[in-house]
């Protein structure tokens, strides 16, 4: 299987294009991803014939389990199918199973060095994320944890995320209280977990505990999702800069049209086969 080594941030995948994912993709995912015995990713990512738009992604978590969508991986797409000249433009339109995602290209030299993405609107129905409640809008709901009384507000981009804002971002949050959020009776299809810490109303510093991963330098829709949460509840402006631990996305939340817009870079590390 011939594959390239990308990632958004520092969040990184095993990009392959095929004509199709193969019948056993969600043991192979666990397989490629495991960073001993495999070539080491969050995930795997397949870009696929679409008739829809230009191609379709689809993404598979290092624990087997196919999402929604992933923001990082849009971006590593897109490049891919721009220096591979798949499509000679610099605007791409990729199938997710969140909906059509619509991309612009930044290159330099004939290569992608940023992707801007019209990730589409917010889905905010407590419903909907998918949550336990029956709320237009899940906001500053408490969980308990460990002890810990926390706000979240539930958020989803295709894929379910809680933003938690905290006074101060730590290591322990992300890794103590990030897996048992992940699989609380809150959310039915579990979901991602987003600890925040507000700079300014312009600038926040985010840590992710990702569904089916564990915690990832970057998450594109996490981001996505803190942005949105954090003007909802007056934190900040439409848009921010979302400082992550890989670097730094710019989320835009236009609200008149609702649809949220993502800006960040995209690296190709290598190629290589497998012989997985
Ligand atoms: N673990 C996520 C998928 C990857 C999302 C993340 N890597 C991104 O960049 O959006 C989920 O199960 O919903």
């Amino acid at each position: 299987m011939k594959f390239s080594k990308m990632h958004g941030l520092g969040n990184d995948f095993v990009v392959v294009k095929e004509s199709s994912v193969p019948e056993d993709v969600f043991t192979l995912a666990i397989k490629v991803c495991d960073r001993n015995f495999g070539i080491g990713a969050d995930g795997l990512v397949y870009i696929l014939p679409s008739n829809k738009a230009d191609f379709m992604m689809r993404i598979f978590n290092s624990d087997g389990t196919e999402a929604e969508q992933c923001g990082n991986a849009v971006r590593c797409v897109a490049k891919y199918i721009y220096d591979y000249k798949l499509k000679e433009s610099t605007d791409i339109s990729i199938e997710t199973k969140a909906g059509i995602q619509h991309v612009v290209i930044t290159a330099e030299d004939n290569k992608a060095v940023a992707v801007r993405v019209n990730m589409g609107p917010p889905i905010l129905n407590g419903l909907q994320v998918p949550t336990v409640f029956d709320e237009t809008l899940v906001k500053e709901k408490e969980i308990e944890v460990n002890g810990q009384i926390l706000a979240f507000t539930a958020v989803s981009m295709g894929n379910p995320h809680a933003v938690i804002f905290v006074d101060k971002v730590e290591d322990a949050l992300v890794k103590e209280l990030g897996p048992i959020i992940e699989k609380h009776s809150y959310f039915p299809k579990k979901i991602n977990v987003e600890f925040v810490e507000v700079i300014n109303s312009k600038e926040v510093k985010m840590y992710v505990w990702e569904r089916g991963v564990g915690e990832t330098l970057a998450c594109g829709t996490g981001a996505c999702a803190t942005g949105v949460a954090a003007a909802l509840t007056g934190r900040t402006d439409s848009q921010v800069t979302v400082h992550l631990k890989g670097g730094d996305l710019i989320i835009e939340w236009d609200q008149d049209k609702d649809v949220v817009f993502m800006t960040g870079p995209a690296t190709e590390v290598f190629t290589g086969t497998s012989f997985l």
